[in-house]
């Protein structure tokens, strides 16, 4: 009797599957014993980050300028504390360091992104190759090969070459696509033969309505009735034409490493996607299809044209003529255009119908006719943390992969970023500082409901944090912390680790 009455207790506590309890495992030390063994065989961990954000060197090396040098240092009042990445973390002289860490930390891979300038410096081939670039890139991935990590490599993140942007307006133009092309094809020739894990974008969305819609990062674009200080755009046209070029870029990269790279590499490419989890505000029809409307135009946005060859319906009938329109050949090279899809997910926000003003002048940021909350019935959806639209809601990461699965004929993913952030905060010690429990909750929950995902069926092989050390976080300079490892901005960027590195490195422990 006793033994049934804990069975009960156990089960109605941890609500896990009754599968579980009665295979003998019990759900509380299930849970409470989450590591890399409760993964699969094979399954990778890692961490992310990106060129802007962590290099540095930004005039050294050869290193020609990005939209993010000029963003930072023509309009410092639109970053948070003036700063910029000139410096940021100092990769770019600290990568062995940095590598070293990873491998004490057991991590299996290191995600990063080429900053397509260093390799580039105007941006097109014609302006010739910068060898010292080159060099760099293959010090870092021999550097991570010799100890045993994996690199992930993206193409783009965000920081595109200054010179194709003055001479074309950048993802605005069509001729993005052939310059893309050219820029990846070095990459897969130079270090193909080692980077077997290739993404060929990161965020688009990100991209288009952040640097076109409400104008917060490089270029900095918008309508000026939206916001005075744009340098110019149009919310209602470029976000559409900025990710038009983007995924036409992306197909076009992956069909040059499919026809020319991928049988003698031996390698796989993608793109990676940002994704909230959408959630209706009320179990009103109206809110429900407000909520679908809502992941479509940021995630269908791309999923649907990879997946089906042409954006989602509800785009098409809401913004009409101001969406872009794919050929029929368009739409061949793009569908399937992946072996995988990275997915970063941080946050889960409600959706509730907001009805069509027909004086409203359009914009992407209305166009999907809904307005986000993140509270329901003055509860939260979960903890906010330091940046306003992170709010911890675990479940968001297994309800996203389900539905990913079913609407999207359940494609391969690796979960590329995932990661919680905290005030830059001066008056605190480091040792302060390093004393980040709510990383260690925030990760383990998402790994727990990652694995719930799994246990459904979702085709999920890796996930990488957000990020293993503090960065130049874009509008929010280095205000924000999203590292498991401290970076003292004020003690030549010297590295600390935080307790969520050291419950991630025993995590990880093999
Ligand atoms: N940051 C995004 C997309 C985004 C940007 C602004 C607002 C909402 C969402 N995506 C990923 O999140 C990571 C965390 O983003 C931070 O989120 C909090 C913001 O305050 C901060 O400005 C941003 O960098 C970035 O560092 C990665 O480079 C990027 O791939």
């Amino acid at each position: 009797i006793l033994g049934f009455v804990a069975f009960v207790l156990a089960m109605s506590i941890s609500k896990v599957n009754c599968i579980e309890a009665v295979a003998g495992i019990d759900p509380i030390i299930d849970i409470a014993s989450l590591n890399r063994q409760s993964f699969p065989p094979g399954f990778i961990f890692g961490a992310g980050s990106a060129s802007y954000q962590f290099e540095g060197a930004a005039n050294e090396g050869g290193r020609g300028p990005s939209v993010w040098d000029t963003f930072t240092h023509e309009y410092p009042d639109k970053i948070q504390d003036r700063s910029n990445g000139d410096v940021a973390i100092d990769q770019y002289h600290k990568y062995k360091e940095d590598v070293a860490l990873m491998k004490d930390m057991n991590l299996d891979s290191y995600r990063f992104s080429i900053s397509w300038s260093r390799i580039l410096p105007n941006g097109k081939v014609s302006g010739g190759i910068n060898q010292e670039g080159v060099n760099y890139y293959n010090n870092l991935i021999n550097e991570l090969l010799a100890n045993g990590i994996k690199p992930l490599v993206t193409l783009f993140h965000w920081d595109l070459p200054q010179g194709l942007e003055d001479e074309y307006g950048g993802f605005l133009s069509p001729l993005i696509v052939k310059d893309f092309q050219d820029y990846a094809e070095i990459c897969f020739k130079e270090f193909g033969d080692r980077v077997k894990f290739w993404v060929t974008l990161n965020e688009p969305w990100s991209y288009s309505s952040n640097g076109y819609a409400n104008g917060r990062m490089a270029p900095g674009r918008c309508s000026s009735w939206l916001n005075p200080n744009c340098t110019g755009g149009d919310s209602s046209i470029e976000p559409y034409i900025v990710t038009h070029y983007q995924l036409l870029a992306h197909s076009a990269a992956v069909r040059v490493y499919k026809t020319k790279f991928q049988e003698s590499q031996k390698g796989s490419i993608g793109i990676t996607l940002v994704a909230n989890w959408y959630l209706p505000l009320s179990d009103t029809k109206l809110d429900q299809k407000a909520a679908e409307r809502a992941i479509d135009f940021m995630y269908g946005w791309y999923m649907d044209p990879l997946t089906f060859g042409d954006y989602p319906k509800s785009m098409r009938s809401l913004v009409r003529t101001r969406l872009p329109k794919f050929t029929a050949e368009q739409s061949k090279q793009l569908k399937g255009s992946f072996d995988f899809i990275g997915l970063n997910y941080y946050s889960s926000t409600y959706a509730s119908d907001a009805p069509h003003l027909s004086n409203a002048r359009p914009s992407y940021a209305t166009d999907a006719l809904f307005d986000p909350a993140f509270e329901r019935n003055g509860k939260p959806i979960g903890i906010k943390v330091a940046s306003d639209w992170l709010y911890v809601y675990p479940r968001g990461i297994r309800d996203l992969l389900l539905y990913t699965k079913e609407k999207y004929n359940n494609p391969l993913i690796y979960i590329t970023e995932n990661g919680i952030n905290e005030f830059n905060d001066p008056t605190l010690s480091v040792e302060e500082a390093l004393m980040d429990t709510f990383r260690i909750d925030y990760h383990y929950r998402h790994l727990f409901y990652l694995r719930s995902a799994i246990r459904s069926g979702a085709n999920v092989k890796g996930y990488y944090v957000w990020s293993l050390f503090d960065n130049f976080e874009w509008f929010s300079g280095y205000t924000v912390r999203f590292g498991m490892t401290f970076v003292d901005y004020k003690n030549e960027n010297k590295r600390y680790k935080k307790l969520s590195a050291l419950w991630f490195k025993k995590f990880l422990q093999k």
